[in-house]
């Protein structure tokens, strides 16, 4: 259905903000200087902005944001559902630039959840807001790490996966950290000290999981049209879908491990035109390692229950035949409130070819897939150049 609308946008301009640990500066901070930095990036200007795509934890994101940068905007959406947002309002962005309703649209995200403390691992008093608190956090369930925590306790039982196989997906996200001047976390580890890392919830350890850091990110899309004036080589939007089953935690599917991943990665590589084979670059969100493990399958690159076969032996890791998440990923690069946008990053990074060491030899057709909420929706987007 929306085949006709490939290549209709491009990413002309994208930049991260400053990374890891930035005291003294708010989301916004972190937002507004991403967002100059990508507007440099793509030779334009703020007063070329007419459209803001933004999300944190702020219902009118967008609105501060433009207010923030001094700019009227004709088009704004703060939409938040979870990690995939800003990789979803690409999507939106294509929608409103094909709609004639904004030509120059910035989306960008920012946290400092690491400086100023807000990361909560469960209990907080928005959990208890949401239907299912009163049934699940007096019981001590911690949020998300809880949730994907069961995920993986089932795939193990189901499927025979191991705590190894977990381990190699955050030993290979920390060897191309090793490659990354920017990752927060580049010292050498090994599968036994992920696998000896303290227990946070069982069978995910500390290593299983994100980091906790601040950043922000930035892209500018623009038509195709205007993007072949400006001065970056444009990163065409060749497929993007999205895709929704519930909200928050997957206890109440049929099955835990059911969910609608397939539906948007078919949807974005027909409407690119393209097949799993064709893609250089995969960025895959990395929460948690049993996270990468299920998406791997439902994405479709393996058979549901082989993600764990399917990473064994350093496949993921540089030099391996598989190469993912070559910034290092949410388990080793940084990972703020959510990791969409860094994800989009750095599959414009590769196809751009600027990525320095880590840089991957062929990287022309980029696959960027993230989840929001506990598998609760899903964008894939694939890019090209
Ligand atoms: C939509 C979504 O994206 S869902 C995901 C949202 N994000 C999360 O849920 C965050 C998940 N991670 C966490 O909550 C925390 O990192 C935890 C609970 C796993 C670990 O917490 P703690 O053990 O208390 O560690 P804490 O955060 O205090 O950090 C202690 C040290 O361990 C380090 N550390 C934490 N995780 C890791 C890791 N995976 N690898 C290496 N070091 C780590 C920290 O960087 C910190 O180092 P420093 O003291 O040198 O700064």
């Amino acid at each position: 259905m929306t085949k006709h609308l490939s290549k209709s946008v491009a990413i002309v301009g994208a930049a991260e903000s400053d990374l890891g640990k930035v005291p003294g500066m708010t989301s916004l901070d972190l937002q507004a200087q991403a967002a100059a930095r990508a507007l440099r990036d793509a030779g334009l200007t703020l007063q070329d902005v007419d459209g803001v795509f933004a999300h944190v934890d702020d219902k009118f994101a967008g609105l501060h944001l433009a207010e923030y940068l001094g700019i009227r905007p004709r088009y704004v959406d703060s939409t938040s559902v979870g990690g995939m947002s800003s990789v979803m309002h690409v999507r939106h962005a294509m929608a409103a630039i094909e709609a004639g309703m904004c030509e120059v649209a910035l989306v960008a995200y920012g946290s400092t959840q690491l400086s100023d403390g807000t990361r909560k691992v469960g209990g907080t008093p928005e959990d208890m807001r949401m239907p299912r608190g009163q049934f699940i956090t007096p019981y001590g369930q911690l949020s998300p790490i809880g949730y994907y925590a069961m995920v993986a306790q089932l795939h193990m039982q189901r499927y025979g996966t191991t705590h190894k196989d977990l381990a190699e997906v955050a030993v290979a996200a920390r060897k191309w950290a090793q490659l990354n001047p920017k990752a927060y976390r580049r010292e050498e580890t090994s599968i036994e000290e992920v696998m000896a890392s303290k227990m946070i919830a069982d069978p995910l350890r500390q290593r299983d999981c994100c980091l906790v850091t601040d950043a922000g990110g930035a892209v500018i899309v623009t038509s195709a049209a205007r993007a072949r004036t400006l001065k970056r080589p444009p990163v065409y939007v060749m497929g993007i879908a999205e895709s929704f089953s519930h909200h928050y935690t997957p206890f109440n599917t049929a099955d835990w491990l059911d969910t609608n991943v397939a539906q948007t990665a078919d949807a974005a590589l027909e409407m690119a035109g393209v097949t799993r084979a064709d893609i250089d670059v995969v960025q895959i969100y990395d929460h948690f390692t049993i996270g990468v493990i299920q998406s791997l399958e439902e994405l479709g690159f393996c058979k549901r229950g082989e993600g764990g076969a399917f990473v064994a032996d350093g496949r993921l890791a540089p030099g391996g035949d598989f190469p993912i998440n070559t910034s290092g990923g949410g388990l080793s690069y940084n990972h703020p409130g959510q990791f969409g946008m860094l994800l989009l990053l750095e599959a414009v990074h590769q196809l751009r070819k600027e990525c320095g060491e880590r840089q991957l030899p062929k990287a022309e057709l980029a696959l960027v897939h993230a989840p929001g909420l506990v598998f609760s929706c899903n964008t894939t987007l694939i890019l090209g150049v």
